[in-house]
């Protein structure tokens, strides 16, 4: 997520992987820019790879290529996955998520909106998020839900992990164009109830109800 919000302690949230750094704002948004640009490119080589029909000899050239980008690549590397990163502003970064991350060419990326009471988020999903012949495949559309509904229960604002996440696959999802919404139902101490959906354009194909818990000795949320 990129955003503003209170953070935990490095220690008090058991993954580890909140780390404070002192980048300024603006070399991090300077920063994610130029990795967003690399990260198209790869996910327009995901694409491309499915899709190819070239043959043999020019699939072996092509990996060879690559091969060697990815030796630059390598030549300086974290020693370990991102995590989120913030600085002294609550500037927020991480850009190796799974669903949102400016590095992450695997990322579809989900971009999300947070209005008053609603998340949302519009999407187009390619040839590699397919499960069924057309369709995307269950475990992304369940992937994808987990992320705005988690996003729904922090509210910008606090550390809420997913508990339990009930999907209903009503009909198939096409690939394609899709909208996402999350809102909070309820809340009880710790407990977030938060109901998402995805949507194409004739109506939900996939909803979703979950409960996000916040960890203890996380912060309750103080702004962004
Ligand atoms: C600030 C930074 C922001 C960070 C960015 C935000 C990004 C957001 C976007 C990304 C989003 C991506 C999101 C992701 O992908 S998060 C990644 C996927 N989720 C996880 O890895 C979570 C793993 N599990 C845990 O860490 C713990 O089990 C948690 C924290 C969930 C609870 O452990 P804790 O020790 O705290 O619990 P407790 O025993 O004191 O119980 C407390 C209450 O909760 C009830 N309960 C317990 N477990 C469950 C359950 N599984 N379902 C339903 N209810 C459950 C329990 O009955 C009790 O209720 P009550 O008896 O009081 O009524």
């Amino acid at each position: 997520m990129t955003g503003r919000r209170s953070f935990p302690e490095e220690s008090a949230v058991g993954v580890g992987g909140f780390v404070r750094e002192d980048t300024p704002t603006a070399e991090v948004d300077r920063r994610e820019a130029v990795m967003a640009s690399l990260t198209g490119t790869v996910r327009e080589l995901i694409d491309a790879t499915i899709r190819t029909t070239v043959d043999d000899d020019e699939v072996h050239r092509i990996r060879d290529g690559l091969a060697a980008l990815v030796a630059r690549l390598r030549t300086a590397q974290l020693p370990g996955p991102a995590g989120i990163r913030y600085n002294a502003e609550l500037r927020s970064w991480n850009w190796g998520n799974a669903v949102m991350g400016a590095a992450n060419a695997i990322a579809p990326p989900l971009r999300v909106q947070h209005d008053s009471s609603v998340c949302h988020a519009d999407v187009v999903l390619g040839a590699a998020y397919e499960g069924p012949p057309g369709l995307v495949h269950g475990g992304v559309s369940a992937m994808l839900l987990d992320h705005i509904m988690g996003e729904a229960a922090s509210a910008m604002r606090r550390t809420a992990f997913t508990g339990t996440l009930t999907m209903r696959y009503r009909r198939g999802t096409p690939l394609g164009p899709l909208h996402l919404e999350a809102s909070i139902v309820r809340e009880e101490g710790r407990k977030i109830f938060v109901a998402g959906s995805i949507s194409d354009a004739g109506g939900a194909t996939v909803e979703a109800d979950g409960v996000f818990i916040q960890p203890v000795g996380t912060p309750a949320g103080g702004g962004r």
